[in-house]
């Protein structure tokens, strides 16, 4: 559905996007995190042909960017970071104006200016003047004016900066609906976290160089490769401890309070024995679980030491 074979921009002597290779399926919502400056916007506007590269290749549902930019314009929806919205316009004629650049007419303009809000839930402002919304609501117009024509493709650029809280859950659950209507979406951001959950897929990039691509779930996998067990029992943590240490499946064990913290060897999917011995023994145990796998700490150690 997309893909990038090297794809280079230079400005002077600064490389802001050095040989980006991304490849997306029908269906991928890809995470591209980032921090300021790293050459998100650089490498989703060549993508979106409003940015000529210096080098590479990049195609759209199998169409070049070199010979086909029309036709991927139509396939593609691009929301820049910043774009303008004009005074003394409705919600519903700011939406009306960009479907007739798309030469959406007739009655079906208005119907597909409608569909388009109440996808992104702002049918209750149609008729406010676009000047006077939020910010978060401002950006959903963004994405319902993105959507207008229909797009296989999305390109988001930071779609949930500069929101609170309640409306970045809120575009994030927008992203996740995208997502199930089998759109493929590169969408921007400086913060892992933020992205992780509806995400299928997450590239790292810093200096224009990308770090790290993987599939959401082989990351979690991955970071799972030496789980992490939380035990507690009510008394003799220390023997407790020194018994499950003595365990085949047990890699290290350490104490923290009155925690009992137990790395497994890598591999391990079976560790059952361990609540079995630790009650044949006579321990009570209050807690036994595994820790939580968090993707951004998941992520930052798979990335160490690629970032000089
Ligand atoms: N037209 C330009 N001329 C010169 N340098 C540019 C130009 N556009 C971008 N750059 C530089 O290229 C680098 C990458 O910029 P880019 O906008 O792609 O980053 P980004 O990851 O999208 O950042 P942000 O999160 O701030 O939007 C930056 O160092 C930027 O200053």
């Amino acid at each position: 559905m997309i893909e990038t074979i090297k794809l280079t921009k230079r400005y002077g002597d600064l490389i802001a996007a050095n040989e980006i290779s991304i490849k997306l399926d029908q269906g991928d919502v890809f995470g591209f995190i980032g921090p300021n400056g790293s050459g998100k916007t650089t490498t989703m506007r060549m993508i979106a042909t409003l940015l000529n590269p210096d080098y590479g290749e990049c195609y759209v549902c199998g169409k070049s960017i070199y010979t086909n930019p029309e036709e991927i314009r139509r396939l593609v929806g691009y929301m820049p970071d910043f774009f303008g919205v004009y005074d003394d316009m409705t919600v519903i004629e700011y939406l009306e104006f960009f479907a007739s650049t798309y030469r959406i007419n007739g009655p079906d303009r208005r119907k597909v200016c409608e569909e388009k809000l109440e996808l992104v839930d702002m049918s209750f402002k149609r008729d406010a003047m676009v000047n006077q919304l939020s910010r978060g609501q401002t950006q959903r117009i963004g994405l319902a004016r993105t959507l207008l024509h229909d797009p296989q493709v999305l390109l988001l650029d930071e779609p949930a900066s500069g929101l609170d809280p309640r409306a970045r859950i809120e575009i994030r659950k927008l992203l996740r609906r995208l997502g199930e209507m089998n759109k493929t979406i590169i969408v921007s951001s400086h913060i892992l976290p933020e992205l992780a959950d509806v995400c299928t897929r997450v590239g790292i990039i810093e200096k224009g160089n990308m770090l790290a691509d993987d599939y959401v779930a082989d990351v979690m996998k991955k970071a799972r490769e030496a789980i992490l067990l939380e035990v507690r029992v009510t008394e003799n943590q220390e023997k407790a401890a020194s018994l499950l240490e003595q365990q085949d499946v047990v890699r290290n064990v350490s104490m923290r309070s009155d925690t009992i913290y137990v790395t497994l060897k890598p591999g391990t999917e079976d560790y059952s024995e361990l609540s079995t011995v630790l009650f044949e023994n006579g321990f009570r145990i209050i807690q036994f679980r595994e820790e939580e796998v968090n993707l951004e700490t998941a992520f930052m150690e798979l990335t160490k030491g690629l970032q000089q």
